[in-house]
């Protein structure tokens, strides 16, 4: 377990407030936020929170605790959605989708006022790409454009969920983890990417977090916030 991941989770927590719409994300530095929120709630320091999932896995956990859940169509906006990424840069743009919840995420993100991301600070990077990048993907011809990425020098893999089998969404589709190494112009890629007829969504969240909170190992946290 990293003292880190539950260091920034906890600490999110205080940026919640009675009375807000609040989008909660997913992974395992998620896990710790959505515990806190929910640790808070039994202990009557937040009395009406009102939660949006941001997959099935986030939904059970948050239903465990009794953080009362609305779907996304239920709600008017969030005011603030805390959600981990798998790397940032210090200006905001960042790779998100290793838990497989990226199109989610990316619609409550949509929808949010405020948006924070925790993550230790291993993932803060001055050049994205060495995380490999998911594109979560339709099922039918799936394979035609593996061709593609593979032609195009993307170093293509299929995500899977065990030996034989492969990691299917909460929408039911494929995910495609490119190996980049280095991005060198993500808003050109998320163009072309966004372009590619099959393609439903790609893992780069450009100019998304508000705050990016960040421990080190030892759990100190540090928050970068946009300059106004
Ligand atoms: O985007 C995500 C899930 O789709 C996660 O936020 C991201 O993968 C970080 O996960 P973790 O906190 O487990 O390192």
């Amino acid at each position: 377990m990293s003292l880190g991941k539950e260091a920034v989770g906890r600490k999110a927590a205080d940026y919640v407030e009675d009375g807000m719409v609040v989008g909660f994300g997913t992974g395992s530095t998620a896990y710790f936020f959505i515990d806190e929120v929910g640790k808070r709630i039994q202990a009557g320091e937040l009395k009406h929170i009102v939660g949006v999932a941001t997959s099935r896995q986030t939904l059970t956990q948050m239903e465990s605790l009794g953080i009362e859940s609305r779907s996304l169509d239920d709600v008017n906006f969030i005011d603030l959605l805390v959600d981990g990424a798998d790397e940032t840069t210090r200006d905001f743009n960042g790779i998100k989708g290793g838990g497989g919840a990226l199109l989610h995420e990316k619609i409550v993100a949509q929808n949010s006022r405020r948006i924070i991301w925790i993550v230790t600070e291993d993932k803060l990077v001055d050049t994205l790409g060495k995380f490999p990048l998911p594109v979560e993907i339709v099922q039918f011809g799936s394979w035609k454009l593996f061709r593609t990425f593979d032609q195009s020098g993307m170093n293509p893999t299929f995500r899977k969920s065990g030996q034989d089998t492969l990691f299917i969404t909460d929408s039911g589709n494929y995910i495609i983890d490119l190996n980049l190494d280095v991005i060198q112009n993500p808003h050109q890629l998320a163009f072309e990417l966004s372009n590619m007829v099959g393609v439903v969504e790609h893992g780069l969240f450009l100019n998304y977090p508000d705050v990016i909170l960040s421990s080190d190992a030892e759990g100190n946290v540090q928050e970068i916030t946009r300059s106004k």
